[in-house]
């Protein structure tokens, strides 16, 4: 995480951002400010929006209007991969990994991706040699090396979770998108997790969801809080979290749990 100041850059801006399903209006009028080097949260009860803004930030769907500012660049209605080409990756909700590759196998694959000739047959020692440095560094980064020739199908969740994280890092991005990525994990997961993030955070933005309060208390800069696709609150974790508002929304979402 880097310091925020008030004067730092914007990684993405949203104006009127709005989402409409069938008349429904998932994401509704959203005005989202992400500072560069800052790491956001989106929190908020079931069905806020969380996904539906990620999967617009991302191009993954079409805003019904509203515009969507990527390091100051207008990506709206862009395809996924011509967001991805600003710097700009995320990771999904549900896990998508091959059992039976390893989690080398993984990372070259998603290296090979990244260039523009997709997969390569023929290919010089040397850069052979050095897409192999570039795996295994990335496999060190998340904790995997060790594991690295293990099939993902042996792999421990919060392990199988790590690698999709050095997967979204393998693209280098400017910002990273986060979603859930300690859901369905035990205390210990999420502590190793969270420490991995913070790690990973430095030098680029992070968008993180999570329904895990430590999760965002520790790692968040600043935590937007959506309800029924409006922005309710924003600002710094320990503020947010003592907003009336903010309390009495959780806590409309336990009456109906
Ligand atoms: N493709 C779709 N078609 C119709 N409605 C949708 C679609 N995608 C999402 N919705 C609706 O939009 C609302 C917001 O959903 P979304 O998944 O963005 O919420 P969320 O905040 O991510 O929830 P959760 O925390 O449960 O993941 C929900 O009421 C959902 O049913």
């Amino acid at each position: 995480m880097l310091a925020v100041t008030a004067d730092a850059r914007v990684a993405v801006r949203t104006r009127a951002l709005t989402k409409v399903f069938r008349g429904f209006r998932a994401v509704d009028a959203v005005d989202l400010e992400v500072r560069e080097g800052s790491v956001h949260a989106l929190v908020g009860p079931n069905g806020a929006g969380k996904t539906t803004l990620f999967n617009l930030l991302t191009g993954f769907l079409t805003p019904t209007s509203g515009t969507i500012l990527v390091f100051d660049e207008d990506v709206t209605g862009q395809p996924p991969e011509r967001v991805a080409r600003r710097g700009v990756a995320r990771s999904f909700q549900i896990t998508s990994l091959f059992e039976t590759l390893t989690s080398r196998e993984h990372v070259e694959l998603a290296l090979q991706g990244l260039t523009s000739q997709g997969f390569r047959f023929w290919r010089s020692e040397k850069l052979l040699g050095r897409d192999r440095a570039r795996v295994e560094d990335l496999l060190e980064q998340v904790g995997l090396l060790r594991l690295a020739d293990k099939p993902v199908g042996l792999l421990a969740y919060g392990q199988k979770r790590a690698l999709e994280l050095s997967l979204v890092l393998a693209l280098e991005p400017r910002l990273m998108l986060l979603d859930e990525p300690t859901a369905g994990m035990g205390i210990e997961d999420v502590d190793r997790t969270i420490e991995l993030i913070r790690r990973i955070a430095a030098g680029r933005t992070v968008v993180l969801v999570d329904h895990n309060m430590r999760v965002v208390g520790s790692l968040a800069d600043r935590v937007t809080v959506l309800q029924q696709g409006r922005i309710l609150a924003e600002g710094p974790y320990d503020e947010v979290r003592n907003d009336e508002r903010v309390i009495t929304a959780y806590l409309g979402e336990a009456d109906h749990a």
